[in-house]
C-alpha cells in the first residue's frame, strides 16, 4: 500500500474497543508536501504545493474510509454521498490534529508548516484564522489519539449527505461509532471511571468543525475565481457537491 499502517499509539494495555483499535491501525501515515518547481512567485508555488497535497490527501481519505467498521456495508451510492459531504471536514480535522503540537503554525505536512504571515502571503489568512481557532479548541480539550480517530470516522458518518439510499443502514453505522466512543469514554476500557460529559463535549465541537470546513470551501472558491490556482479535476468534482 502507499504507506505502512503504523498504529498511532501502542496502548499500554490492549484496547477492549474493537472499533477504535481498528481505526487506530487504519490511520494513514501523514503525507509529505512535494515542493512545486514551476517558475512562479513563492506565494503561488506554495499554493500549488498545497493544492497538490490536498489532492493526494483526498485520494488517501477515500482508501481510509473503507477501513471504518461498517462503512463498506453501506451501498456504494451512500459511501460516495458520505464522502462528498464529509471529506473537507475530515481533512480539516486531520490538519488540526497535526497542528495540535504547534502554538501558531498550521502543519499541513511535516515539511510544510505555515505560520500566519506565510498563510496571509498566500491569500489564506481567513483559512489560517479559522483553522487555528479550531486547533486551539482541541488543544484546550487535550484530544487523545483514540478520540481523534473516532471523531474523524463520526465526522464522515455524520456528514448530513442529502438523499441517502439506506438511511437506516447509515444510522446503524453512526450508532456503531457512537457506541465505540461512549464505551471508550465511559471507562469500561480504563481503570478509572470515565468523565461523563467527555463524549458529549467532543460531539459538541462538530458544529465548529463544519463551519470551519465551509470557510475552507469559500477560500478555495475565492482563490479559484481570482484565477490564483488551478483546481484538480477530482477536487473540483468533490467541491461541486459543496457549492
Ligand atoms: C485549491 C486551493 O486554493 C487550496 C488552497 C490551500 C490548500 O491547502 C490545504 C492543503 C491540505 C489541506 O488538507 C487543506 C485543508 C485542511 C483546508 C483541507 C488545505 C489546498 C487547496
Amino acid at each position: 500500500s502507499l504507506y505502512t499502517k503504523t498504529p498511532l499509539t501502542h496502548p499500554a494495555k490492549p484496547i477492549g474497543n474493537k472499533v477504535i483499535s481498528q481505526l487506530l491501525v487504519s490511520e494513514p501515515a501523514p503525507l509529505s508536501a512535494i515542493p512545486d518547481s514551476s517558475p512562479s512567485s513563492t506565494e503561488l508555488r506554495s499554493l500549488l504545493t498545497l493544492c497538490d497535497l490536498l489532492n493526494r490527501e483526498l485520494l488517501v481519505l477515500i482508501g481510509w474510509a473503507k477501513h471504518i467498521p461498517g462503512f463498506s456495508a453501506l451501498s456504494l451510492v451512500d459511501q460516495m454521498a458520505l464522502l462528498q459531504g464529509g471529506w473537507m471536514e475530515v481533512l480539516v480535522l486531520s490538519v488540526v490534529s497535526r497542528s495540535l503540537g504547534s502554538a501558531d503554525e498550521l502543519v499541513f505536512a511535516d515539511n510544510l508548516r505555515l505560520a500566519e504571515a506565510q498563510c496571509r502571503a498566500a491569500g489564506l489568512s481567513d483559512l489560517y484564522t479559522a483553522l487555528r481557532h479550531l486547533t486551539r479548541k482541541y488543544q484546550q480539550m487535550g484530544l487523545s489519539p483514540e478520540e481523534l480517530v473516532t471523531l474523524k470516522a463520526m465526522t464522515l458518518a455524520n456528514s448530513d449527505a442529502a438523499n441517502l439510499e439506506g438511511a437506516e443502514a447509515v444510522q446503524r453505522f453512526r450508532d456503531g461509532l457512537h457506541e465505540a466512543l461512549q464505551e471508550h469514554e465511559s471507562g469500561h476500557t480504563h481503570s478509572h471511571p470515565g468523565e461523563l460529559h467527555r463524549a458529549g463535549r467532543l460531539l459538541m465541537t462538530l458544529p465548529l468543525l463544519r463551519q470551519t470546513a465551509a470557510r475552507a470551501v469559500d477560500t478555495f472558491c475565492r482563490l479559484h475565481r481570482e484565477r490564483r490556482v488551478p483546481m484538480h479535476k477530482l477536487f473540483l468534482e468533490m467541491l461541486d457537491n459543496k457549492i
